[in-house]
């Protein structure tokens, strides 16, 4: 199969004409996006409206029915790599993290233990040089551990590094979750309702780290959330789904005033204007999704 080109050097992930059935169901109907380097690209929608469907065909724990998704070649080479082609096991080495919607961490485990493991993906040494520990497994260990402690300061998780997981609270797992993720240094960092289960002042944190992770790191972020204070703070663009297929692709301003979304989320645009018209009689303020 030949090599499919890029033909925006500025595309990280192209997903086009995605489809998806499971039996009856056409959870994923048609959809097309680009996600462009260094931006944070969010996927919204009611619940149901295939969001989490779309992350894991780029996770590759499932296969479109119909459709593609190319992501660019590592390491500075032309052209995109078609991960449709790829089985799952080789999306984290091409440079894709991902965090789930209900936290996966080592509970018994150490943060710091738990960060190492996550970055594994990225060790090179074979099996002969790691038993017998040799120079190179040795500036392995040395680099994991650089990368590890930077993440760790990044995500000032400092006062956690020997903390057993199973003890924390459910905010910080959160984060630590995040950190295990960015140790396998992803180009494309897939964040799975990064708000969920969190309060307002764990929100508003998570908030700042994934701006940080962004214009510091310069990591994309490709995210799914429902939290749309969240979604307008960090967010480039937003992609809004319902009933598996697209409604609307923008900023998240253009997207919350589109009223095939305000229709989507809240009932017909009628409903919604004289809504908004009893509560607020004197308010001229956009939709809010
Ligand atoms: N493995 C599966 N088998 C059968 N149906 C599925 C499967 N996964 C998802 N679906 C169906 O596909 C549709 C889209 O589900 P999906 O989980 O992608 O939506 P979502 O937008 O992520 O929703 P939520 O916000 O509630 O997580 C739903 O109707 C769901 O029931």
């Amino acid at each position: 199969m030949s090599q499919p080109q890029n033909p925006n050097a500025d595309v990280l992930l192209s997903a086009q004409n995605l489809s998806v059935r499971f039996g009856g169901v056409l959870a994923v109907n048609n959809v097309s996006f680009d996600v462009k380097r260094g931006e944070v690209f969010t996927l919204i929608g009611p619940n149901g409206a295939g969001k989490t469907t779309v992350f894991n065909l780029i996770s590759r724990i499932y296969t479109p029915t119909s459709g593609t998704i190319d992501f660019a070649a590592p390491g500075g080479q032309s052209g995109m790599l078609r991960l449709t082609d790829k089985a799952p096991h080789e999306i984290a080495k091409l440079g894709i993290a991902r965090t789930f919607q209900n936290i996966e961490l080592f509970e018994h485990a150490t943060v710091l233990q738990n960060l190492l493991i996550g970055r594994h993906t990225h060790r090179r040494t074979g099996l002969w040089s790691e038993i017998f520990f040799t120079g190179k497994t040795r500036a392995a260990e040395i680099e994991a551990r650089e990368k590890v402690e930077q993440v760790i300061e990044l995500l000032d998780l400092q006062h956690h590094r020997e903390s057993m997981v199973a003890g924390l609270p459910y905010g910080v797992r959160k984060v630590v979750e995040l950190a295990r993720a960015l140790c396998t240094e992803p180009q494309l960092l897939l964040l799975d309702e990064p708000s969920s289960g969190l309060n307002v002042e764990e929100t508003d944190d998570m908030a700042f780290w994934i701006t940080d992770i962004k214009d510091e790191l310069g990591i994309t972020v490709l995210m799914v959330e429902h939290d749309m204070g969240l979604v307008s703070k960090v967010s480039d663009r937003v992609l809004a789904m319902s009933m598996g297929a697209e409604l609307a692709t923008g900023t998240p301003a253009e997207v919350q005033r589109d009223p095939g979304v305000i229709e989507a989320y809240l009932g017909s645009v009628d409903d919604v204007s004289s809504l908004r018209r009893e509560n607020h009689p004197k308010s001229h303020t956009g939709a809010s999704a």
